[in-house]
């Protein structure tokens, strides 16, 4: 998946990623209207409008994208009918033969991120059939149990020709009350950087490896550092956009053949409409805004990648 991911960015010409964090409060009255016609004030009814939402989105930029975000807390908070419309978003992306990753942020002792290797990107026996529950490219995981958390992950990987992207410094405001401790003189997240370039070793791909690692837009000092820690691993960078990265921060995110990041907005690219730029499209008109939003994004980081050549 890791080559149909570089393959994708390249033919793309975009290193970005979709983030589909779907939330009653960006789904436009007349989406929301319908949906609850059909299905009431239910939990029924927000999944709806959460899918007809994330629909009308892929529909207007699938054709500009190598890859999707799922972010499953969005959906999990909607209950059983959140997570269908999570697994109808998963087969909907597939069927535009998007990547898909599935920001899960998982991670337990090893017989637990077993099962959920198995959820998210393996296949399950029931008697004498096999299943795929949800059905995600790549998950994003939680280092933080060590090895034996992660390994399970890594062996569906290498089964079913998956990838993981690994917690390493994450975008949020506090991340360096525990990520930027410094053990045996270096920090916590140059630790945890080195242990993904090791357990990517073992799982390359033409060019890149299928364990790849999360590090914040927000921090691009530290993303200069991890990008020499981890020269193959893909680096998924979130913290564009809504949460201030811009284009000019993320050059170092980059290696010198212009790959090896793909950065997400969530946001900023679905939530467009509501943005004064974005404005003239108007609610109607979201997923043309959020079209244009992915142009933007495309054009400004291309922009920093081109200058600083
Ligand atoms: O360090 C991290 C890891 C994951 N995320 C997730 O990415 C998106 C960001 O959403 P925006 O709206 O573009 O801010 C969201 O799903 C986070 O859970 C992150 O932000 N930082």
């Amino acid at each position: 998946m890791i080559n149909k991911l570089v393959e994708k960015i390249k033919k793309t010409g975009a290193p970005i990623v979709v983030g589909l964090d779907p939330m009653l409060n960006y789904i436009p009255q007349h989406v929301l209207d319908k949906a609850y016609a059909e299905y009431g004030e239910t939990l029924e009814g927000a999944a709806e409008a959460v899918w007809q939402f994330n629909k009308e989105i892929v529909d207007k930029t699938y054709d500009l994208i190598p890859a999707v975000k799922p972010q499953i807390a969005m959906y999990e908070q909607f209950g059983i009918p959140g997570l269908m419309a999570f697994k109808k978003t998963v087969d909907y992306c597939k069927s535009k033969d998007l990547v898909i990753i599935g920001d899960v942020k998982r991670g337990d002792i090893g017989s637990t991120s077993a099962a959920y290797a198995t959820a998210h990107l393996g296949k399950i026996k029931v008697g004498s059939k096999e299943y795929t529950p949800f059905g995600e490219d790549f998950a994003t995981v939680n280092p933080y149990l060590g090895s034996d958390g992660v390994n399970p992950f890594v062996d569906v990987c290498k089964e079913e020709k998956k990838g993981l992207f690994i917690l390493v410094k994450t975008s949020n405001p506090s991340s360096g009350e525990f990520q930027d401790r410094i053990i045996d003189g270096r920090p916590l997240y140059e630790w945890v950087g080195e242990k993904v370039a090791e357990w990517g070793a073992d799982c390359m791909g033409d060019e890149y490896s299928y364990i790849g690692a999360v590090v914040g837009a927000t921090y691009p000092e530290m993303g200069k550092v991890l990008r020499e820690i981890m020269p193959k691993s893909y680096i998924l960078v979130p913290g564009y956009g809504a949460q201030g990265g811009q284009g000019k921060d993320l050059v170092h995110f980059f290696n010198e053949d212009g790959l090896g990041a793909i950065v997400n907005s969530s946001r900023g690219i679905i939530a467009a409409y509501k943005q004064e730029a974005y404005a003239k499209f108007g609610p109607e008109n979201f997923g043309d805004a959020s079209r244009a939003a992915v142009e933007a994004m495309v054009a400004d980081i291309s922009g920093a990648l081109a200058a600083a050549k």
